[in-house]
C-alpha cells in the first residue's frame, strides 16, 4: 500500500503527540521489578511498547518482541534475573541487529544465555538466575540500550553494579534518562566518573508514574512548520516538558536555527504542557551538527535541510546502520529520488553540498520497515508534488496515529 500526500494550505492545528516509547519501556521494566504498584499512566500505544506490555503480562515461553530494539535489549536483561526459561526473538531485521555486547556483559555477570541461531544475534534462550553483580567493562560505542538494560537490573543484584564504559560513548542522554528514572523509582544510580556508572544494591520502590509525550515525534511537526514556512501558521503539541530528560528535546534548539520558535504554555520546568511552534522565516545558510546524542533526529534534519536548500554536514551517525534499517543507505537512496545527492563519509557522517540530480516525477519513498523513514519524509509533501510513501503503516512502531494527525491538520491522504 502507498499513501499519496497532499499538504494543507495553512498549518494551524493542535496535536496530541504519542507518549514516549523510551520512557514507557523503562517505566514498564522498573514497574515489573518493583513487583507491584499501579501500571504507569499514559503508556505509549505504539508497537514497541505494546510488545513489552504483553511480554511482561503473559511471560510466554517464546517472546516475539517484533522490531522493538529497546524491548529486546531491556527484556534480555530482565529475563536474565527473572525465574523461568524464555526464548526471545523478533523480526527478520531484529535477528540481524547485534546483541553480543549485552549478552557478553550479562554472561560475565553470571547470566545463563545461549544463542538460538547465529552467534551475536537474537533469538536468545535465557534461563533466569541469581546474578551477584560487580564491576564490568563494556563498550559504550555500539548501543546505549545495552547500558540502560544492565543499569535497570543493577538494583536487583546482590553486589550492585559498576559499569566502566569504553570507547566513545554514544546516545548518552538515553543513559541519563535511565539513571534519572531509576532515581524516580527509588534506586541509587549515578555517574561516578565521566565513563563509570555505579548502581547500589538498593531495590526499587513502587511509584505512580505518568509518561511524558514524545519529543522525537514532535520533530516531524517541527519539520512541517519549517516546510510550510508561512508566518501565519502555528502548531501546538501537547504533553511536552520544558527541561525534559528526553535527549531528543534538543530538537527545539536545532530547529531554532531553521527559524522555528518554540513557546511553552506553562513555563514551570518539569510540568508537561502545550508547546506552540511558529516560523520566524529566518534560517541559517548552512548547518553542521553532531547527532551522536540524538541519532533518531538524523532523518528529520537530513530530509528537512536538503528540501529547505540548507547544505549540511551531520556527524555522529555511526549507529544509524544498525537501527531499523541501514538509515545511511536508505536516506541517500530516497533523497536521490527527490533530486538531492547526499554523500556519506566513514559510516558516521552525511553531508550535502547543494548538489542536485534529476528528480523522479511523483516519487514513491520506500520505508524499509523503518517508521522514521515514513515519519520524516511525509512532511516534504509541502514542497514535493505527488509525494508517495510506500508501506506507510510502519509508523505504528512509535507513532500509531500519525496519519490521523496529518488528516486532522488538513492533509489529504489517498490510498493506492
Ligand atoms: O534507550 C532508548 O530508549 C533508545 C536509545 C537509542 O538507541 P541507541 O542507544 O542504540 O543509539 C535510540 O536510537 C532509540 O530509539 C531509543
Ligand atoms: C532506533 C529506534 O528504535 P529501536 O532501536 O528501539 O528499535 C528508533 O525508534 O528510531
Amino acid at each position: 500500500m502507498q499513501y499519496l500526500i497532499k499538504p494543507p494550505r495553512l498549518l494551524n492545528t493542535v496535536i496530541n503527540l504519542p507518549a514516549s516509547k523510551s520512557i514507557s519501556n523503562r517505566a514498564l521494566i522498573m514497574h515489573a521489578l518493583t513487583g507491584n504498584g499501579t501500571l504507569p499512566q499514559n503508556l505509549s500505544d505504539c508497537d514497541d511498547t505494546e510488545v513489552m506490555i504483553n511480554a511482561l503480562k503473559h511471560m510466554p515461553e517464546t517472546i516475539d518482541i517484533k522490531a522493538a530494539g529497546t524491548a529486546m535489549r531491556f527484556m534480555t536483561a530482565y529475563l536474565a534475573v527473572t525465574p523461568g526459561c524464555h526464548t526471545i526473538t523478533g523480526t527478520e531485521r531484529m535477528r540481524h541487529r547485534p546483541i553480543a555486547v549485552l549478552v557478553d556483559a550479562l554472561r560475565n555477570l553470571g547470566a545463563d544465555i545461549t544463542y538460538g541461531a547465529e552467534e551475536g544475534f537474537p533469538p536468545l534462550i535465557i534461563k533466569g538466575c541469581n546474578i551477584s553483580g560487580g564491576r564490568l567493562d563494556i563498550p559504550g560505542n555500539v548501543s546505549s540500550q545495552y547500558i540502560s538494560a544492565l543499569l535497570m537490573i543493577g538494583p536487583m543484584l546482590k553486589n550492585g553494579l559498576t559499569l566502566h564504559l569504553t570507547g566513545n560513548i554514544i546516545s548518552r542522554p538515553y543513559i541519563d534518562l535511565t539513571l534519572h528514572m531509576m532515581g524516580e523509582f527509588g534506586a541509587d544510580a549515578e555517574w561516578t566518573d565521566f565513563d563509570t556508572i555505579t548502581v547500589k544494591a538498593q531495590p526499587y520502590k513502587t511509584k505512580e508514574y505518568t509518561i511524558e509525550n514524545d519529543w522525537s515525534a514532535a520533530s516531524y511537526w517541527y519539520e512541517m512548520m519549517a516546510m510550510c514556512g508561512s508566518l501565519n501558521d502555528s502548531v501546538s503539541l501537547t504533553g511536552l516538558t520544558d527541561g525534559s530528560k528526553q535527549g531528543d528535546s534538543s530538537v527545539r534548539y536545532i530547529f531554532s536555527l531553521l527559524g522555528i520558535k518554540t513557546s511553552f504554555a506553562d513555563s514551570r520546568q518539569g510540568t508537561p504542557t502545550t508547546v506552540t511552534l511558529r516560523n520566524s522565516g529566518r534560517c541559517v545558510s548552512r548547518l553542521e551538527y553532531d547527532f551522536v546524542s540524538s541519532p533518531d533526529l538524523a532523518q528529520t534534519f537530513v530530509t528537512c535541510c536538503a528540501v529547505m536548500n540548507v547544505p549540511f554536514k551531520f556527524t555522529g551517525l555511526q549507529t544509524l546502520k544498525i537501527k531499523e534499517t541501514d538509515r545511511i543507505e536508505a536516506l541517500k537512496k530516497e533523497m536521490r529520488k527527490l533530486g538531492y545527492v547526499i554523500k556519506d563519509e566513514g559510516g558516521h557522517t552525511l553531508y550535502w553540498t547543494g548538489e542536485r540530480c534529476v528528480p523522479i516525477q511523483n516519487p514513491i519513498i520506500e520505508t524499509y520497515d523503518d517508521h522514521r523513514m515514513a515519519l520524516a519524509f511525509a512532511p516534504l509533501a509541502f514542497r514535493i508534488k505527488g509525494l508517495r510513501i510506500d508501506n506507510p503503516m510502519v509508523v505504528t512502531k512509535s507513532y500509531p496515529h500519525y496519519w490521523e494527525d496529518l488528516r486532522k491538520a488538513g492533509f489529504e491522504i489517498d490510498e493506492y
